[in-house]
């Protein structure tokens, strides 16, 4: 049949949670359309020793990003999973969730029961936590029990080679003694201060738990109505002919064929995009969903005219400050210090905070005008979603984590990649061209506005007062990045040296979020709370580019949750007859 109940576009994270919670009832037909192939037994997927064995290979989309006009038009990669289970293939396993209160955040940009609470019990239900051993106890894994879920589909558990050497200790003692508590459980909605993070993998099988093993493999065989089609593209919605009531409606989707013809699925119910933060809102753009300005751009009649499609990108900044050791460090390192705009700023906190909210309208016109088009957004609607941010980090009870520094020792050195959580800068993904093959046009504006080098730079300023601090000084000898040469010893967050190294290394932190965000068509929004894209009736977006504002955890935790608890949504839409 080439009729479906539900067709879902994208086989990865948030997709094939749909693809098993909607065929689980056997009178629903899904199909599920993935670009990529099935990477069951490669082994780059496979393999938990270290991250990015997959980066630039074939599974990777590998985009390339617009010049960055504020970091002397650097381009960069934008890795991104093309595979059966997306981007939970090539990603680094971290599994963190988010701060309570940036959950509840979403609440207030007009989604009702999207909050900590609401998303919590899905949290749980997707996870199959494992204790850690003896040893891995040893090496510093801490968790709460009441913060996990022992039943789900996603295996999460620690490393067999999660690093020793007492680097737990060093660490957690070396944050303890500038004042940064030890964290039992950054997963419980309280994520500041040191801890040792659990990964997305099957600690028994020591194989890496990716979207595909938790949701598509244990059910494929065995259900006739879920039908899958691999290095398949979708290029655009095809849509009834007419409406009455001025909503749209999907009739399918066009496809590319591994054998490079075009045909269509159809369907009787809804079109699922859940391509992720790049390409959903390019689907949408070549389905003629955007703002006029962007697709007249590209001859592309405009059918569900939407000024938010592809413009409120959200992302971080990632580089690395390195020191040399004489210890030969192995295992796989999963430690983090989470520091609040408190911990950041220190006695320059009240400033800075009064700093950033005088200066919101400001950065609110800086956005505006930066994303070009004059009706994408309005500075007041961007005043309000910048000033929900501020209030989150920059008052002065905030637990919000604004950076993190995440740890990484190797052989005879000690690095910590840190960023910049909660940038004020804004970006877009729109197309590129009318084909919709061509690759997404990516510009996150990276240091729009000068407070995100401040962080940035911040952070980097405690690590180095970290790596002065014993024991943790004790372990290392010279500063190899940036070096003293490069940064004076001393500088401090405002002195330009950092901004001047910052800008010219770091990369994106690959956790781009918002481009079609779930919030109140009036702020900007492309699909209300239940995921339905304004102005359609059977086409929702479920995966990152959803999450309205961006959150100190690492995305796929919050992604699978997110997904589950719309599927549930769905499924209830269904049984109430609601098309
Ligand atoms: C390098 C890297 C490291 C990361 N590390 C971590 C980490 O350690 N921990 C963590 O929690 N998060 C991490 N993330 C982020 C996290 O993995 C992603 O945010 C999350 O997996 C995104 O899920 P998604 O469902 O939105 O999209 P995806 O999982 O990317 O799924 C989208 C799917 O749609 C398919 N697709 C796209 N366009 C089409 C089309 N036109 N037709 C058909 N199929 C299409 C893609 O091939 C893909 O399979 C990392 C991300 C990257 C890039």
């Amino acid at each position: 049949s080439t009729s479906f109940d539900y067709i879902i576009i994208g086989g990865g994270t948030a997709g094939l949670v749909l693809a098993n919670r909607l065929s689980s009832d056997s009178n629903i037909s899904v199909a599920v359309i993935e670009a990529g192939d099935s990477v069951f037994n490669n082994p780059n997927v496979t393999s938990v020793t270290v991250f990015g064995l997959s980066l630039g290979s074939s599974i990777d989309w590998s985009y390339i990003s617009r010049p960055q006009k504020y970091t002397g038009n650097r381009t960069l990669t934008y890795n991104a999973g093309k595979a059966l289970g997306g981007t939970s293939t090539i990603n680094g396993m971290t599994y963190l969730r988010a701060e309570k209160v940036q959950i509840d955040a979403w609440e207030k940009l007009g989604n009702e029961g999207w909050n900590w609470e609401g998303l919590w019990p899905y949290y749980l239900k997707k996870e199959a936590f494992q204790h850690p051993t003896e040893v891995q106890t040893e090496n510093g894994a801490t968790f709460e029990s009441e913060a996990h879920g022992f039943n789900g589909a996603v295996a999460v558990g620690w490393s067999k080679y999660l690093m020793g050497q007492n680097m737990s200790d060093i660490l957690r003692q070396t944050s303890e003694a500038l004042g940064y508590h030890a964290n039992s459980d950054a997963n419980d909605g309280s994520m500041s201060g040191f801890t040792t993070w659990p990964l997305t993998l099957n600690a028994t099988t020591n194989i890496r738990e990716d979207a595909a093993r938790a949701y598509y493999y244990p059910i494929s065989g065995s259900r006739p109505n879920l039908c899958l089609f691999l290095n398949t593209t979708a290029t655009r919605i095809v849509w009834e002919d007419s409406s009455k009531d001025s909503i749209m409606h999907a009739r399918g989707v066009e496809v590319i064929t591994p054998t490079n013809s075009t045909e269509t699925l159809y369907t009787t119910g809804e079109v699922i995009i859940s391509a992720g933060s790049i390409r959903s809102p390019a689907l949408l753009e070549t389905s003629g969903v955007g703002n006029p300005a962007v697709l007249e751009k590209f001859g592309i009649d405009p059918v569900i005219p939407l000024l938010g499609v592809g413009a409120n990108l959200q992302d971080q900044p990632n580089i690395v400050i390195s020191y040399s050791s004489p210890v030969n460090w192995t295992g796989y390192p999963s430690f983090v210090t989470y520091l609040t705009a408190k911990d950041l700023f220190g006695a320059d906190f009240d400033s800075i905070s009064r700093s950033v909210h005088s200066n919101i309208s400001r950065y609110a016109a800086t956005v505006t005008a930066d994303l070009g088009s004059a009706n994408e957004t309005t500075i007041s609607n961007q005043e309000r979603l910048l000033k929900l941010q501020a209030d989150l980090i920059f008052n002065s009870n905030s637990t919000v984590p604004l950076a993190e520094l995440l740890w990484a020792p190797g052989p005879f050195s000690i690095s910590s990649a840190f960023w910049n959580l909660l940038p004020f800068s804004r970006g877009s993904v729109h197309i590129g061209a009318s084909d919709p093959m061509v690759e997404p046009s990516i510009d996150a504006n990276f240091f729009q506005l000068p407070i995100d080098e401040y962080v940035q730079a911040a952070a980097a300023h405690r690590l180095r007062q970290l790596f002065k601090t014993p024991p943790l000084s004790t372990y290392v000898t010279s500063e190899l990045a940036p070096s003293f040469t490069i940064v004076p010893e001393g500088a401090d967050y405002g002195d330009g040296s950092w901004e001047q190294w910052i800008k010219a290394g770091y990369s994106t932190n690959q956790h781009p979020v918002s481009t079609c965000a779930m919030m109140g068509k009036e702020l900007g929004g492309v699909v209300d709370s239940e995921g339905r894209v304004y102005g359609s009736g059977n086409v929702r977006v479920v995966d990152a580019s959803v999450i309205p504002m961006q959150v100190s955890g690492h995305l796929s935790a919050t992604v699978y949750a997110l997904a589950e608890k719309m599927a549930e949504r769905i499924l209830s839409d269904r049984g109430r007859g609601v098309r």
